[in-house]
């Protein structure tokens, strides 16, 4: 399998190279040449499978030769060890053709972890074998940077810095990144939004000096294998609704986009999928650009789901490479009018290609918390602020389909907004019980990215 980026100017790569090579040097994301299908009897064979089979089926033909299939599937085993849940991504009925599906039951509560381990297992192996040394650099709006942590923490071929914005992150999250004490694990909180973090990460990936000097790897959705393993439990919960002989929707609270776009594979691979429901809170580019086709940034407002404060969605560049039928000039052009002017409007034929895939809405912080409190009373579900936002636009696209929402975090990370909108305080499971008793270690940083790179220079000694 090859992979090519987005903007069609880069080195078309492996599976392997575009693991460790983050973003594409055209400054583009990478995607599989063609997308592999299953058909629906290979489907139809997941009904009982486990989540980890399930995992080899979808995930196996984009990898090619990278792993044999019995290290592929040892990384996979490795992977979800860990979970606390034997379904990996159990699935709870909310209402009527309305199902919840928990992503939460990984190490750091939240469904980054799905991908971050099976990262973490990938690029162990794979450095081990080439005995090469990376840097990772992660920008975060708290989830993806404990996830990455947790998987990396330790690891020799590995230093791992995760830029989040400064008071910006749930003390949950927080926490989550500052206490591993592992000397490989570098958290730098930036001053200003989480935006201000991804373009920083995307200014180095550009800086080839850099780039090349310190190794740099990227854990975010930028590395096409995070969106990969995300794929999988599209598959799982569908299959378990009747799959392929039925056809799902799906709601998802989104901000960075990799998510849902991990749907939208599910989708292309054959699940028959019949709408993907974007879900944002108030910073609702992506729902004002399913309405109007034109997208324009604003600056990010602070919300009580914090994780989803995106203004510049890293991966709809991937929807548009399909929305414009694969032409690399014309996202690149897209791309460049939003560096150069915060907007872009997108043309007719693609605008037409994404309503007839993706549907949205947009969800107030006052409607966030009622639906918190409602799910709680009503449905006996505690839920977190963006798993709720989920569920508030889900509600509004109920039909004669089964809707599956992804309940994305655990409530026990964002207690502060659970506990005013139910009244219950949602408690850490036991084994992070004493998060609060930890010392914390962080480094506070300008959002400017030529401290942030002397920062990583001189830890790392390059
Ligand atoms: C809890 C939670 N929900 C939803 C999202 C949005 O997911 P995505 O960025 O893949 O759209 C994130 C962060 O990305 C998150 O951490
Ligand atoms: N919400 C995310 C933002 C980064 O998204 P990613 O999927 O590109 O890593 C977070 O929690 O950090």
């Amino acid at each position: 399998m090859r992979y090519i980026s987005t903007r069609g100017k880069a080195p078309v790569l492996s599976f392997e190279q575009a693991m460790l090579t983050g973003l594409a040097r055209d400054g583009g994301l990478y995607l599989p040449e063609t997308i592999p299908t299953l058909d629906a009897d290979a489907i139809r064979a997941m009904r009982g499978a486990t989540y980890e089979d399930v995992a080899f089926t979808v995930m196996k033909p984009f990898i090619g030769d990278t792993f044999t299939d019995a290290e592929f599937r040892e990384i996979i085993a490795c992977a979800y060890a860990g979970f606390g849940h034997d379904a990996r991504a159990p699935m709870v009925q909310l209402g009527p053709n309305h199902f919840l599906l928990e992503l939460f039951h990984g190490p750091t509560l939240a469904f980054k972890d799905f991908a971050m381990q099976m990262i973490g297992q990938m690029f162990q192996k794979a450095l081990s074998r080439s005995g090469e040394r990376v840097t990772i650099v992660g920008a975060t709006s708290g989830d993806t940077g404990s996830a990455a942590i947790e998987a990396f923490r330790g690891l020799d071929a590995v230093d791992v810095f995760i830029l989040f914005p400064n008071g910006r992150v749930s003390d949950v999250q927080r926490r989550q990144m500052t206490t591993p004490s592992e000397a490989n694990v570098h958290a730098l909180a930036v001053e200003g939004d989480f935006d201000t973090c991804q373009a920083a990460v995307k200014d180095m990936f550009n800086d080839f000096d850099f780039r090349d000097g310190v190794r740099l790897a990227g854990v975010n959705s930028i590395n096409f294998a995070r969106v990969l393993a995300q794929v999988v439990y599209y598959f799982t919960s569908a299959v378990s609704l009747g799959a392929p002989d039925r056809t799902v929707s799906f709601t998802v609270p989104t901000g960075n986009f990799g998510d849902i776009f991990a749907g939208y594979i599910a989708k292309q691979m054959g699940l028959p999928i019949e709408t993907l429901v974007i879900a944002t809170n108030q910073n609702d580019i992506l729902h004002r650009t399913l309405e109007t086709g034109a997208y324009t940034t604003e600056g990010v407002k602070p919300s009580i789901s914090p994780s989803m404060d995106i203004q510049v969605s890293s991966n709809f560049e991937r929807a548009l490479f399909y929305a414009y039928e694969q032409d690399g000039a014309a996202v690149a052009a897209e791309m460049d009018s939003l560096k150069a002017t915060g907007e872009f409007k997108v043309s007719q034929g693609a605008y037409e290609a994404l309503k007839s895939t993706y549907a949205s809405g947009r969800v107030s912080e006052a409607q966030t918390s009622a639906m918190i409190t409602r799910a709680q009373a009503e449905m006996g579900e505690l839920l977190c602020p963006h798993s709720a936002v989920g569920v508030h636009v889900a509600e509004a696209h109920l039909g004669a389909t089964p809707m599956v929402t992804l309940a994305t975090a655990h409530p026990a990370k964002f207690p502060a907004a659970v506990e005013a909108a139910s009244g219950h305080h949602p408690a850490l499971p036991p084994r992070m019980a004493d998060l609060f008793d930890k010392p914390e270690r962080m480094t506070e940083l300008p959002g400017d990215v030529e401290a942030i790179k002397a920062v990583i220079r001189e830890r790392i000694g390059a």
